[in-house]
């Protein structure tokens, strides 16, 4: 979870006057944005959403977390802590209290958020404000009932098999949609760098909402990479991220092959913990798409009842995301056009690859050859 600046030098403490000035258009630009989203908002409560977005004050969100009470924690990671509130109305919210920002000024952390603010899909969680007081910035979301994904394959709420197929495609469709709205219609385009299962939190529906976006460097329209690795989980790492430390969206799209595949089997996707090889979930499950036994590949938890003919397209689309070779990748929009069943023709051509005619090797390193 990191919020990167856009440009350099910000930090710098001001010198001269020019600079000065230069903040203070900044901040101007900033409170009209904030102009922006109050209208916004007011609009989008017209259309009946619940969503609305503004400024909190410190005081608001230590009342709607009980003080930011241990009670309240949902999460804690190496950038903050996560916890569920409500606000005086009722509404549920989640507040991300950043501790390693915490030194930055409220102009840059004002700056990503703007960026985290214009960002808005139906399959992205909804981003409600932001506090910045003092040394305090807290970003505030919105409540997913149904938490993550993660809890419900390998988590807390695994046993209750909520999951049937119907709802897997729905999550695999939704949370390609919201991946590919970062890629190619967001301004500037998004590179997520950390989509894993905890990352999809589903609503009330089960509707898949992508978390965690805009945390990682974002990419201006012409660039096709990145400069710095971020923390990711393992197995979900494409191979070129790992070496050479920099993320384009094919590194999206692998790790999205990875998490469909753990979406339509239930395996983690690195099943021991102490196995250090990245494509362990592609390896079992190409061995058994080259051999026609997709059946096999489905979660037992789903008792059977599962499409065959979704199932062998998730599994056909999640292993050519997983490629090793980030050329041979789809885009994220090719995706949710097989997912969708709405590209026949990609999907003949891939059932047809010749990477599952059963002489093909996989080599030591995963490679398919
Ligand atoms: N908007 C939300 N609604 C419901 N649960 C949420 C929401 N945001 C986060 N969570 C849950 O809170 C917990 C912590 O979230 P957080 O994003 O800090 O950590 P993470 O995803 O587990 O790890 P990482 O820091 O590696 O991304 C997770 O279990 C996540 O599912």
């Amino acid at each position: 979870m990191k919020i990167k600046s856009r440009s350099k030098g910000r930090r710098s403490p001001l010198k001269n006057q020019s600079q000065s000035m230069h903040l203070r258009s900044k901040f101007a630009r900033f409170l009209l944005w904030l102009v922006r989203c109050g209208s916004t908002s007011q609009s989008r409560r017209e259309e009946g959403s619940n969503s609305t977005r503004w400024v909190f004050s410190l005081k608001e969100l230590h009342s709607a977390t009980n003080s930011f009470n241990y009670d309240n924690q949902i999460g804690e990671g190496p950038f903050g802590s996560v916890y569920w509130g409500q606000l005086w109305d009722g509404t549920q919210i989640v507040v991300k209290r950043l501790k390693v920002l915490s030194n930055r000024s409220e102009e840059d952390f004002a700056a990503d958020v703007e960026v985290l603010g214009g960002v808005k899909h139906k399959n992205l969680l909804g981003f409600r404000g932001y506090c910045a007081e003092g040394q305090e910035r807290l970003l505030v979301y919105d409540y997913m009932q149904n938490l993550s994904l993660y809890a419900h394959l390998h988590g807390t709420h695994a046993p209750e098999r909520l999951l049937d197929w119907r709802r897997r495609m729905a999550i695999a469709i939704g949370s390609a949609q919201g991946i590919a709205y970062l890629h190619h219609h967001a301004t500037p385009h998004i590179i997520h760098t950390d989509i894993k299962a905890k990352n999809i939190l589903l609503d009330t529906n089960f509707e898949a909402h992508v978390a965690d976006f805009g945390f990682s460097r974002l990419i201006p329209d012409s660039a096709t990479h990145l400069t710095r690795a971020v923390k990711n989980a393992p197995g979900y790492l494409a191979p070129e991220y790992i070496t050479l430390e920099n993320a384009t969206k094919a590194c999206d799209v692998y790790s999205f092959g990875v998490l469909l595949l753990e979406l339509t089997s239930g395996r983690r996707p690195v099943e021991a913990p102490s196995e250090t090889k990245a494509s362990a979930i592609q390896e079992w499950a190409f061995s058994l798409a080259r051999e026609k036994r997709f059946d096999e590949i489905a979660d037992k938890n789903l008792g059977g009842k599962f499409s065959e003919s979704e199932l062998k397209r998730v599994v056909l689309v999640a292993l050519m995301c997983s490629r090793q070779e980030a050329e041979k990748r789809p885009t994220m929009i090719e995706v949710v056009a097989i997912l969708k069943g709405e590209s026949k023709e990609m999907l003949s051509k891939l059932d047809l690859d010749q990477l599952y005619r059963p002489e093909q090797k996989i080599s030591s390193q995963g490679e398919f050859s």
